[in-house]
């Protein structure tokens, strides 16, 4: 059967003030009751530039946003703004400029184990419902993990402008880990090489939420928290994503350029809860269109994770099951304990 994507949905009800049934949020999940508005705390921002000279400051920083939020902004990170607006003018080419049926070429099978490829979430989530948001995924690193059949032909550039944000980032990534690792008191290779070193697999997402005649009704992504290491994540310029702290939930605010970097469940894990995943969510947006690129660090699905053993003793036993993440994964998305 083939399945209704979003953009055509939102073609079919622009104009109109109601959106299908399937679409609307029970109450206690709708953005417009739910957001707290006002003077409100922000996600962390957090400057990268001289990393050198800045560590102890940048290191701190890093763990106290990652203990109290699982979330912040970096900037100053060192991609170059045009390699970012390449990744983002691709992307939105795909999506906008082909033919459905050239997207469709590349669609998720529905029969395969495999996340990758272009679709729209069936959610078994809350209540049946869908989120407005279609999305392509494919891995983008390491070489040896790709899969180019996912990739879209055209534009013909975007090969190009995802290898290349791919090698950039692969520099912010090391950041990353080196400072969550020196944050719990490790060295800072330790964290990096429990998490697989070199076979870290980076997964792209690209989010594509289309113009929701009841923003007021519906959400993008629903409220989740990412099952990867952590999460680095360039948005287009409209608002729309939310985190959770302390019961309330928050506007992220859109700053040009800046990375926003997420801690997932296995940095959770490794850290034995030290780190917390932040839980998210996305609303959408009546007249804009809003997009996003998160790139998912992930362990290759084999690999164990359980807490680094340094940070366990008999004051402070394992919170987490060590396990392969292919088996987190299924018990995550079956919704089996842990
Ligand atoms: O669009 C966003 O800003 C976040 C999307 C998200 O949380 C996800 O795809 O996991
Ligand atoms: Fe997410």
């Amino acid at each position: 059967m083939e399945v209704a994507r979003v953009q055509a949905v939102a073609s079919i009800t622009k104009g109109m003030d109601t959106i299908p049934l399937e679409y609307i949020r029970s109450e206690s999940e709708r953005p417009a009751a739910t957001t707290l508005h006002g003077v409100v705390l922000q996600v962390p921002v957090i400057d990268l530039s001289d990393v050198d000279a800045n560590e102890g400051k940048i290191v701190k920083e890093i763990a106290k946003a990652s203990k109290e939020w699982g979330i912040f902004q970096v900037i100053n990170h060192g991609i170059p703004d045009e390699v970012i607006a390449n990744l983002q003018k691709v992307g939105k080419e795909f999506f906008e400029e082909l033919p459905q049926e050239e997207k469709e070429l590349i669609a998720k099978n529905p029969r395969s184990q495999s996340i990758e490829g272009y679709g729209t979430s069936l959610q078994k989530e809350v209540e049946g419902k869908k989120g407005w948001v279609d999305h392509l995924f494919h891995k983008i690193w390491p070489p040896s993990a790709i899969n180019y059949c996912y990739w879209p032909k055209n534009p013909p550039s975007y090969r190009e402008a995802n290898e290349e944000y791919a090698k950039r980032l692969r520099e912010v990534v090391d950041k990353m880990f080196k400072s969550l690792s020196l944050g719990l008191g490790l060295e800072a290779h330790e964290m990096m090489e429990a998490a697989g070193g070199e076979d870290i697999v980076y997964l792209l997402k690209i989010n594509y939420y289309p113009p929701c005649p009841r923003p007021d009704l519906a959400l993008g992504v629903v409220a989740h928290t990412d099952m990867s290491y952590i999460t680095l994540l360039v948005p287009n310029e409209v608002q729309g994503l939310q985190v959770s702290k302390d019961g309330h939930w928050y506007d992220v605010n859109y700053i040009t350029n800046a990375l926003i970097v997420h801690i997932g469940d296995q940095v959770e894990i490794l850290s034995n809860g030290e780190y917390k995943s932040v839980y998210h969510r996305t609303t959408v947006n009546k007249d804009k269109i809003r997009m996003s690129w998160p790139i998912f660090l992930e362990p290759p699905s084999e690999h164990e994770v359980g807490p680094i053993p340094k940070l366990v003793n008999e004051a402070n036993p394992p919170k987490f099951k060590t396990k392969k993440y292919k088996d987190y994964v299924y018990c995550k998305l079956n919704k089996l304990p842990q």
